[in-house]
């Protein structure tokens, strides 16, 4: 636990900085608003100690810039050498969460290092399951790809992106084929567990951190290929073909091959689309063309 102590006087943050080392904490220390700040910027604080009388900027006033600098929450303790209330009160409104009178008493700033820090970690705690809860929103519970909720906010993302780094996006658009007929004859169930095994063939082929798969819905899935141009995606799409051939998953009632196979749009974002939603739509158009030539193949979209 890195605990940052800012107090003016140099004697003070040597004794508290002893006493916290003592109990085997790593103490950083400051002797004001400037290097506090650069301090919080840099490494790793888990909790504060804050004088509340120094020249530069009282402690009061670096709290409550601390508040709206910092995104994520840190405990601070005030060391004041006022008992009033007021004051006190003061503290808790400036965004202090205790306070802790002067001189320091080694056991008591021992026993509110342990209580700050069992709230911190039940903060992290916390923070960590809301993170987990937004993805599990973000995630389709069949096939675990991205579901359409977490696709249009990703591409949003990814088209401004693209936007401001000046780079390309390509999307594909997979529609598995025959899958009426699939699930006609091998039963929902088998269709489900179709569904997750063609999610993982296409997932292997998409290599890059960035790239996401997407359930669009349905049969129906989209592949994000940020900073990637036409060719890399065209060969994207080709490998997701051969893949799927190699992976033989057995359709015996396909008018294709014996085997599961898609249908692939490829769109790019220097193909003229205005927005995310274009790119996406561009694709579709692609998807239809692929049907309309045979299915079990990829079309790029080309502009009228
Ligand atoms: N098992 C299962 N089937 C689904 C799911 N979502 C959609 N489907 C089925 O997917 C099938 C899609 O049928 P169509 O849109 O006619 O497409 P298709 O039969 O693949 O025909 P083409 O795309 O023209 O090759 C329908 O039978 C849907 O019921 C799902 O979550 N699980």
């Amino acid at each position: 636990m890195r605990i940052l102590v800012v107090d003016d006087t140099k004697l003070i943050r040597e004794m508290v900085s002893a006493i916290i080392r003592h109990q085997g904490y790593t103490p950083v220390t400051a002797s004001g608003a400037t290097e506090a700040l650069a301090v919080l910027q840099d490494g790793n604080i888990d909790l504060i100690l804050m004088d509340i009388e120094m020249p530069e900027m009282n402690g009061f006033e670096l709290t409550r810039l601390i508040r709206k600098l910092l995104k994520h929450w840190v405990p601070i303790i005030f060391l004041t050498g006022s008992t009033e209330d007021s004051h006190l009160a003061e503290g808790i409104d400036a965004g202090g969460d205790d306070y802790l009178t002067k001189p320091v008493n080694a056991t008591v700033l021992t026993a509110k290092i342990r209580a700050m820090a069992r709230i911190a970690q039940m903060k992290a705690d916390l923070d960590e399951v809301n993170i987990k809860l937004l993805q599990l929103t973000q995630l389709d519970p069949l096939t675990e790809a991205v579901n359409r909720r977490g696709l249009d906010e990703s591409l949003e993302r990814a088209w401004r992106i693209r936007q401001r780094e000046n780079t390309k996006l390509a999307l594909i658009f997979l529609d598995i084929d025959h899958f009426k007929t699939y699930n006609d004859n091998y039963g929902h169930q088998q269709g489900d567990q179709c569904l997750k095994l063609f999610t993982g063939i296409v997932q292997n082929q998409l290599l890059r951190p960035a790239d996401i798969l997407a359930r669009y819905g349905g049969e129906e899935f989209v592949a994000l290929l940020p900073n990637t141009s036409l060719a890399g995606a065209e060969k994207i799409a080709a490998d997701i073909i051969s893949a799927l051939q190699q992976a033989n998953l057995p359709h015996d009632f396909s008018d294709t091959a014996e085997y599961i196979t898609a249908s692939l749009g490829i769109s790019s974002s220097h193909l003229g689309a205005k927005d995310s939603n274009e790119l996406l739509k561009q694709a579709d158009k692609a998807v239809y063309l692929a049907k309309q030539q045979g299915r079990n193949r990829s079309v790029t979209y080309h502009p009228d």
